[in-house]
């Protein structure tokens, strides 16, 4: 029988695990606050991270990673990109080899470059991988709102099947090989997340909006392709689906964060933006690699480099006049759907 159990009680982890349940599965939700863990199966709420949704009542959080993990066939990981190396290797104990990973994070390791299942891997190397994103807000996907999702996994066949596992009514998962690609879209749209909400912050208007994320499309393909992205995952859920998303608006917290930084508000007490985390690995790993990245680079100065956000902008409008496509490329063909 198949068990599953989502790691990290946050807003991601407790969307899932309560789609998980509602589809009549019994889901083990493992958090590290005894409070909060008590409160959820007290209340069936997590006021915290997802106020205003009701839990259903096949879902039992636990802090007990025994408890969580014993019997578990699917395993989600749902915790901050940063933390993944140090989660895995806390669960190492509890996890039968044959558990199957779903990494559900969206970023880049900051001391080493790598995405999720790299990261994972080092650690947990005999458990089946996969990694899921797309755009989905949690509280969307937690009111059972239409969501579309990419599920990745090197073999093909247990991308399939847990694609099918984890689809419900309102949750489509579409299945697909690319894991770096679909890591790498990810990740790199919540940097540009930050620059369309700093650009709100600043109130340059939506025709910016739409410029930040178009040419921030071409860095996130240029970028994911040197790194070994499949042109067509990059414009896909995960890529050019997920910048849409998490460029629109003040639903995200990338897009909060971002919009923080344009206004020159307080930044310590907002929620988690993997942005924030993975805007200098990102800017590094373009420059080892020789790709242009001009809103990555502008967001890791903000970020890393102190720079003013005005002076930031200005330094992007300065840019020499080029053509909007390099015509020695040659570009791929569109994908067929
Ligand atoms: N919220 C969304 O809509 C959404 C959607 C898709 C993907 N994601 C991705 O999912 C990941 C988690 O996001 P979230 O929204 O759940 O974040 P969150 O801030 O709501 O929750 C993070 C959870 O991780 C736990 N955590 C933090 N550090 C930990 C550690 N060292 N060990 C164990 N647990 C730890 C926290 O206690 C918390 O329960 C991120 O990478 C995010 O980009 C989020
Ligand atoms: O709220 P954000 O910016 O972390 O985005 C959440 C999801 O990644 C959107 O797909």
């Amino acid at each position: 029988m198949s068990r599953t159990a989502v790691v990290g009680a946050g807003a991601w982890g407790t969307a899932l695990a309560a789609l998980r349940a509602r589809d009549g599965e019994r889901v083990h939700l493992l958090g590290r606050d005894a409070a909060m863990v008590a409160e959820i199966n007290r209340t069936r709420r997590n006021p915290r991270y997802l106020p205003g949704i009701e839990l259903p009542e096949a879902l039992a959080a636990t802090v007990d990673p025994a408890e969580a993990l014993g019997h578990a066939t699917t395993v989600l990981l749902v915790t901050p990109a940063q933390t993944l190396r140090e989660v895995a290797a806390s669960l190492a104990p509890h996890l039968a080899p044959a558990a199957r990973l779903v990494l559900c994070s969206k970023g880049i390791e900051r001391a080493t470059g790598l995405f999720a299942s790299a990261v994972v891997r080092d650690t947990l190397p005999d458990n089946p991988i996969a990694v899921l994103s797309g755009p989905s807000f949690a509280d969307d996907v937690a009111r059972g709102l239409p969501t579309a999702v990419t599920l990745a996994a090197e073999d093909e066949r247990l991308a399939d099947e847990l694609a099918q596992a984890l689809s419900g009514p309102s949750f489509r998962v579409y299945a697909h090989a690319d894991v770096l690609g679909v890591e790498a879209g990810g990740a790199l749209k919540n940097v540009l997340a930050l620059a369309a909400g700093a650009a709100a912050g600043l109130g340059l208007g939506a025709s910016a909006g739409a410029a930040i994320v178009t040419r921030g499309f071409v860095e996130l393909r240029r970028l994911g392709e040197a790194l070994g992205a499949r042109p067509e995952t990059l414009m896909g859920l995960s890529g050019l689906g997920d910048l849409v998303l998490t460029c629109s608006g003040t639903q995200s917290r990338n897009f909060r964060y971002g919009l923080a930084m344009g206004r020159s508000e307080p930044l310590d007490a907002l929620p988690l933006a993997e942005g924030v985390h993975s805007a200098a690995i990102a800017r590094r790993l373009a420059r080892e690699r020789g790709i242009e990245a001009p809103i990555i680079e502008a967001v890791a100065a903000i970020l890393e480099d102190r720079m003013p956000v005005r002076e930031a902008v200005a330094s992007l409008l300065a840019r020499p006049l080029r053509r909007e496509f390099d015509e020695r490329r040659i570009e791929p063909p569109l994908p067929v759907f």
